[in-house]
């Protein structure tokens, strides 16, 4: 099933590539580094000099182990977090360079869906609050006006539009991150980062959630960014895949050609993940 989902993504790829639409990158990121102070007065430099490019239409992958930086450099691209020093791009225009409206556009191209979005949900808000909370917030709509455009997407995630009415705790895990999904794309983006989004997920659910977005990346032309542990998800997802770390990008690879990967690092992740793929089978037997 998650090769299938590879090749309706490659044709994604493919078919903007002869519209000649993968020219321009849409974000790219210059030697962008991040340092944290250390109790003991040190520095911690969680990003070192990481270089990167995404397109239009894309879908990159980032792995590597917990605590390699991958956070840090997506809060960076989402702003939540300063460089310490290096830049990013977003349509060609330096981000830290864009202030008033053109910042509020650009928080608006950009959106992010969290591991666990129900904790980020107020548990008393309603599910069609929840999802235009991010249109109150931009003054683009008023309370109580809700309903119609929550039903619009929450049906666009799969869900039916009855959904609109309930409370965070009155859904499954699998429903909350597709109204987590639905809340991101509510501001009409460009870029949807997903930090372990579907991790946490059961296997099928993760499975229906995949197509998804793959679907959702074909209609609106999105631009994908996965941070996942889970190289299976970021192959079948991915056009390409950035291995991270101890801080640095170490290699950068096509996704279909991962298992030829040739960083020691990354030939460890995958002999890891196929270990618990033989791991699985023993079991099944
Ligand atoms: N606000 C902070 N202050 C100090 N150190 C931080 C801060 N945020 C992250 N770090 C440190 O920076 C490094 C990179 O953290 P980061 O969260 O980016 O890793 P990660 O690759 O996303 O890990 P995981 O896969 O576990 O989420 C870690 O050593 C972490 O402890």
């Amino acid at each position: 099933m998650l090769t299938q989902l590879n090749k309706e993504v490659v044709m994604t790829k493919d078919s903007l590539a002869s519209k000649g639409e993968v020219g321009t990158p849409i974000l790219e990121v210059k030697s962008l580094c991040k340092t944290f102070p250390l109790p003991n007065g040190g520095l911690l430099e969680a990003c070192k000099g990481v270089s990167w490019s995404l397109w239009r239409g894309e879908s990159l992958g980032i792995v590597g182990e917990s605590g390699c930086g991958k956070s840090t450099l997506m809060k960076m691209v989402m702003r939540m977090l300063e460089p310490t020093s290096g830049e990013i791009y977003l349509d060609g225009v330096r981000m830290e360079k864009r202030t008033g409206k053109e910042a509020r556009e650009q928080r608006r191209k950009i959106q992010m869906v969290f591991q666990d979005s129900s904790q980020a949900f107020d548990p008393r808000m309603t599910v069609a609050d929840i999802i235009c909370e991010p249109l109150y917030n931009f003054g683009l709509l008023k309370r109580g006006e809700a309903t119609n455009i929550a039903i619009r997407y929450l049906e666009m995630v799969g869900l039916d539009g009855s959904f609109a009415n309930r409370y965070p705790h009155e859904m499954s895990g699998g429903q909350r991150q597709r109204v987590a999904i639905a809340r991101a794309l509510v501001l009409e983006p460009d870029i949807i980062l997903f930090d372990e989004a579907t991790s946490a997920l059961d296997v099928s659910v993760q499975d229906s959630i995949a197509k998804l977005l793959v679907k959702l990346q074909k209609e609106k032309n999105l631009t994908y960014i996965f941070v996942a542990h889970d190289i299976a998800f970021i192959r079948s997802m991915c056009h390409r895949v950035l291995v991270m770390y101890y801080g640095e990008v170490v290699e950068e690879v096509a996704a279909k050609q991962l298992t030829k990967a040739k960083h020691p690092y990354t030939q460890k992740l995958l002999r890891a993940v196929f270990e618990v793929t033989r791991e699985r089978q023993r079991i099944v037997i």
